[in-house]
């Protein structure tokens, strides 16, 4: 990869948030100095005053947006909220990127799909979501490809760090603080390290390829949240009693898909990539939170 050379201006929206983080650790690393990361004051993707005079002055020629409303059991008591940032905001910025010559790069998620049926799940297959998140992601996604031709949807699953909130911080706080867990077996998908992602998005943007569209991108392999669950308190030295358990016993707000693994054959193919195994790629983020 040769982002560290690269001079390209860059925005990234929701730039504190895990993602934004991820991306900011990795060009600090590679002295990766032309890139602005904004929080939601300096860059509110739901205010297109603000939205004009950052592109006016900055000039970027790409936008990473990982701003995003991502509480998926809250979205469901705040639906309006919810669709403001992931499907208005989106549009937003696809506008600015059009008006200014920028591209857009977007994350989108596996919620976006049913998951009812267990099969690989490809760019082309039927989006049907089941809970107002994924719902808003994907009319996010709808309103990009409408406003702007110039733009990556990179949709991935299960993003987790050492920073901000995450499945693998929750599990690590709650097995420190109780002697037993229940985690629920019959969702299946693949957790995805944010650093993983936030590699492949500055990969994209080096490349320069111009090979838009919507790609699907998580790490190898396919676990359950169970498994998840067992492998980072195993890797994390925790000793808890932990309980697999079916959906039906974790009732939660949002409904989520009971399969969502993703085919990453387009990403792999266009990009040249290897992608690491999902649980290689934990050992790394357990040993990057026991440094801290
Ligand atoms: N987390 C996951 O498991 C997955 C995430 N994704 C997608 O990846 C992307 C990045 O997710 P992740 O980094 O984990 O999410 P985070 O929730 O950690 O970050 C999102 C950021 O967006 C900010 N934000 C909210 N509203 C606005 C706004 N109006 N203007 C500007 N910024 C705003 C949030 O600020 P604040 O916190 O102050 O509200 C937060 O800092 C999102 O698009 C998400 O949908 C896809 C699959 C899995
Ligand atoms: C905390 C906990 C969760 N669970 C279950 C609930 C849920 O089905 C699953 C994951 O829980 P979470 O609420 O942490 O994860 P969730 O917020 O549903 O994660 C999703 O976030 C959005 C933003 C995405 O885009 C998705 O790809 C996905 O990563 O684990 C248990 O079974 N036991 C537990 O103790």
């Amino acid at each position: 990869m040769n982002i560290t050379n690269s001079k390209k201006n860059i925005l990234v929206f929701g730039g504190i948030g895990q993602l934004g983080q991820c991306i900011s650790k990795i060009c600090e690393e590679r002295a990766v100095t032309s890139v602005r990361f904004l929080d939601e004051f300096e860059g509110n993707i739901l205010d297109p005053v603000i939205l004009e005079k950052l592109f006016q002055e900055e000039a970027p020629e790409f936008v990473i947006n990982c701003a995003a409303y991502t509480a998926v059991d809250k979205a469901e008591d705040e639906p309006g909220l919810c669709e403001k940032i992931n499907k208005d905001g989106a549009a937003n910025l696809a506008r600015c990127c059009a008006q200014f010559k920028a591209t857009l790069l977007h994350i989108s998620t596996d919620f976006v799909f049913d998951g009812k049926v267990p099969k690989l799940l490809n760019e082309n297959d039927p989006a049907e979501p089941i809970s107002v998140y994924g719902k808003t992601k994907l009319d996010g996604e709808q309103e990009i490809t409408k406003i702007l031709k110039e733009h990556y949807i990179l949709r991935t699953s299960w993003l987790y760090s050492e920073f901000a909130n995450n499945f693998v911080k929750t599990m690590l706080k709650l097995g420190a603080e109780r002697d037993e867990l229940s985690v629920i077996v019959d969702q299946v998908g693949t957790p995805t390290y944010a650093i993983d992602l936030a590699l492949v998005l500055l990969e994209i943007i080096a490349s320069d390829r111009k090979a838009y569209g919507t790609y699907h991108y998580s790490n190898e392999g396919v676990t359950s949240w169970y498994d998840f669950a067992k492998a980072i308190f195993d890797l994390s030295d925790t000793v808890v009693k932990l309980h697999s358990i079916p959906g039906s016993a974790y009732p939660t707000k949002a409904a989520r898909p009971a399969f969502s693994v993703m085919d990453k054959a387009k990403i792999k193919q266009v990009y040249g990539l290897e992608i690491p195994y999902w649980r290689d790629s934990l050992i790394k983020c357990i040993n990057a939170i026991k440094k801290e």
